[in-house]
C-alpha cells in the first residue's frame, strides 16, 4: 500500500458498481489537505521534521496525545484516521503537536517500555501506561524539560476520566525516569528495542543483520514531505516555490514539514503527496497517452494521478468506497480524470482488454514504517502473510487475464518482506508462461543500478535514499547521520509483457 494505506484484511467481497469519471477541475480548489494520498495528516515526529512541533507541547496536546496512544495500542486504531477525529475545539497546532508526539511516543514505545519496566514495580494500567510513555518520550527523545514532560504527563492523565487514581503512580515513576533515566535510555539499542520481534527476525533473515539494522534506524526518523509534480516541466519552478529540493527521480523533497493545503500550488492542483518510492512504479510502466490504462487497487489515487497526467485513459479500481472518495477529491484538484470504479478486482471483469494494467496490491504496508509508526504496534504479532500473499496471487492472475498481448503489467507492494514482493514476482513468473520481462532502468528513473535487483526487479528500502541519484552506493557510507539524507518508503516492483 503506497502513499497512506495500513494493512487491510483481504478476501473482503463488495459489489461492483461503477461511477461516472471524475471531471477536469470539478470541485478542484479549496479541497482539503487530508484529500492528498500520502498525506499524514497533523502526524511528524522527532528526530525529523515533526520534532520541533512536538517539543514544547501544549496540554491540549498531550491530553489529545494520550487519547492517541491509546487509541493506537489498546484499540488498534489507525493514527490518522484517530486524528481526523480530534476534538473540534482543539486548535491545529494543537492537533499538529498532539499527533507528533504520539508518533514519537510509537516511534519510541520499545525504549519507553524498557525504561518504565526499571522504575515501575509492575506494568501499570493502559492509561497510567500510556501517559509514562509519552513523558519517557518527550524526556529523552524530544528533550522537553524535566518538569514540562513530568507534570504534562500527569496533568493529561489527571485530565482523562477514570485516571485521576493512577497520577500518584505516574508522577513518582516519571520523576525517576526524569532524574535516574538519561544514561538508562542512552544505553538501550534503539533500533532493536524499538522493532517488533517478527519484524526484526524478518529482516535480519531476508537482507543480513547489518542492513535489517539500518532499516530499523531508518524507522525511528519520520519521513520528509515529497511531492510529485503533476507536470514534469513545472518542476524546477515548483521546486523554487516551495523551496523544496528537486530529487533526480523527479520528486519535490520538503526540508520539513507543513500544512500541506496551504502550500503553493495546492488549491491549483499542481502536485500531490507521494512519497518518491511510491512514484516508481507507474514510472516503470510508463504509460502512453492514449493506452487504455487500469489503475487495479488505485485509492487514494497517487499512481491513478501519475497516470493520468500522462495522458493515459485510466480506469481506477478500489474495493474501498470510502477511500474512492479521496480519489475522486484528489482528481478534482488536480484536474485530472479517470474512471472511477468501487468493486472487488476479484469479482469485477472489464468490458475490454487493457494495454496495461498497475497493481499495487494491498500488503503488510512494512515498507512505510517511517511515515506510519502506529504499524508495528497494530500489528505485535505480524502480518496474516498466508492471507496476503494468497490475494496477491490471486489478484495478479486476475490482471493478467485482462491484458491484451503485449500488453504490460507491474507488480508492485510497499513492503519489505520477500515474501509479498521478490517471491510472488519468482512465483508468477514459473506459472505464467507467456510472461515476459518488462524492459526498464533505474538510471531512467533518477535511480543508482542498485535499486534493481538480480530478477531484474525494482527493490528499495527506507534505509536508501533517492537524493543521491543514479550514482549513489549506500556501502560507501551506511551509518550517515540521521537528517543527512531523507530515505524513501521500502518498495517493490515487477513488470511483465504478455507475449503476443
Ligand atoms: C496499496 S493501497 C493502494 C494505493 C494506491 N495505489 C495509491 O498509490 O494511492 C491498496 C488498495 O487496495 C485496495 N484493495 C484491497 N483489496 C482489494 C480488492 N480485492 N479489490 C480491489 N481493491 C482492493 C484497498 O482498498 C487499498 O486502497
Amino acid at each position: 500500500m503506497s502513499d497512506s494505506s495500513a494493512p487491510r484484511t483481504p478476501g473482503r467481497r463488495r459489489r461492483a458498481t461503477a461511477r461516472p469519471a471524475a471531471k477536469a477541475g470539478a470541485g478542484a480548489r479549496g479541497a482539503k489537505a487530508r484529500s492528498a494520498p500520502g498525506s499524514d495528516p497533523g502526524s511528524a515526529p522527532e528526530s525529523g521534521p515533526d520534532s520541533a512541533s512536538a517539543v514544547g507541547a501544549g496540554q491540549g496536546a498531550r491530553r489529545e496525545a494520550l487519547r492517541l496512544i491509546l487509541g493506537v495500542v489498546e484499540q488498534r486504531r489507525m493514527l490518522s484516521e484517530l486524528i481526523e477525529r480530534a476534538p473540534a475545539d482543539l486548535p491545529p497546532e494543537e492537533r499538529a503537536r498532539a499527533g507528533a508526539l504520539a508518533a514519537a511516543t510509537l516511534r519510541r514505545m520499545g525504549q519507553a517500555d524498557a525504561l518504565i519496566r526499571r522504575f515501575a514495580r509492575r506494568r501499570p494500567p493502559p492509561q497510567a501506561l500510556a501517559a509514562l510513555r509519552l513523558a519517557a518520550v518527550e524526556l529523552h527523545a524530544l528533550g522537553a524539560p524535566a518538569h514540562a514532560a513530568v507534570d504534562g504527563a500527569v496533568a493529561a492523565l489527571r485530565a482523562m476520566r477514570g485516571a485521576e487514581r493512577f497520577a500518584g503512580l505516574v508522577n513518582a515513576v516519571a520523576r525517576r525516569m526524569a532524574a535516574e533515566g538519561g544514561p538508562i535510555w542512552a544505553s538501550l539499542d534503539a533500533a532493536r528495542t524499538n522493532t517488533p520481534g517478527w519484524l526484526w527476525g524478518r529482516l535480519s533473515s531476508a537482507y543480513g543483520a547489518g542492513a535489517a539494522r539500518r532499516m530499523a534506524e531508518a524507522h525511528l526518523r519520520a519521513a520528509p514531505l515529497d511531492l510529485t509534480p503533476r507536470d514534469g516541466a513545472r518542476a524546477e519552478a515548483l521546486a523554487r516555490a516551495l523551496d523544496a529540493r528537486l530529487l533526480p527521480c523527479g520528486t519535490l523533497r520538503l526540508a520539513r514539514r507543513a500544512q500541506i493545503s496551504a502550500l503553493p500550488g495546492f488549491a491549483e492542483g499542481e502536485w500531490w503527496v507521494q512519497d518518491a518510492a511510491a512514484a516508481l512504479p507507474a514510472r516503470i510502466l510508463a504509460p502512453q497517452a492514449g493506452e487504455r490504462v487500469l489503475d487495479m487497487c488505485a485509492a487514494p489515487g497517487g499512481k491513478t494521478m501519475q497516470m493520468a497526467a500522462a495522458g493515459a485513459k485510466v480506469t481506477a479500481l478500489d474495493a474501498s468506497a470510502a477511500r474512492l472518495e479521496r480519489l475522486a477529491q484528489n482528481l478534482a484538484r488536480t484536474g485530472l480524470s479517470a474512471r472511477v470504479v468501487a468493486a472487488d478486482a476479484l469479482e469485477w471483469t472489464p468490458d475490454a482488454p487493457f494495454d496495461a494494467i498497475l497493481l499495487d496490491a494491498p500488503c503488510s504496508a512494512t515498507g512505510t514504517i517511517r511515515r506510519h509508526p502506529d504499524l508495528p504496534r497494530l500489528l505485535p504479532e505480524g502480518p496474516d502473510l498466508p492471507a496476503l500473499t494468497a490475494m496477491q496471487d490471486a489478484l495478479l492472475d486476475r490482471a493478467w487475464g485482462w491484458l491484451r498481448p503485449g500488453g504490460r503489467l507491474v507488480f508492485a507492494t510497499c513492503s519489505l518482506l520477500p515474501e509479498e514482493g521478490e517471491r510472488r514476482a519468482a512465483a508468477f513468473r514459473a506459472r505464467t508462461p507467456d510472461a515476459a520481462p518488462l524492459e526498464w532502468s533505474p538510471r531512467a528513473l533518477g535511480g543508482p543500478d542498485f535499486w534493481r535487483d538480480a530478477a531484474g526487479d525494482l527493490r528499495v528500502r527506507p534505509d536508501w535514499s533517492p537524493e543521491a541519484g543514479p550514482d549513489a552506493d549506500p556501502r560507501a557510507d551506511p551509518d550517515r547521520a540521521p537528517g543527512e539524507h531523507g530515505g524513501m518508503d521500502g518498495f517493490f516492483a515487477a513488470g511483465f509483457v504478455k507475449r503476443a
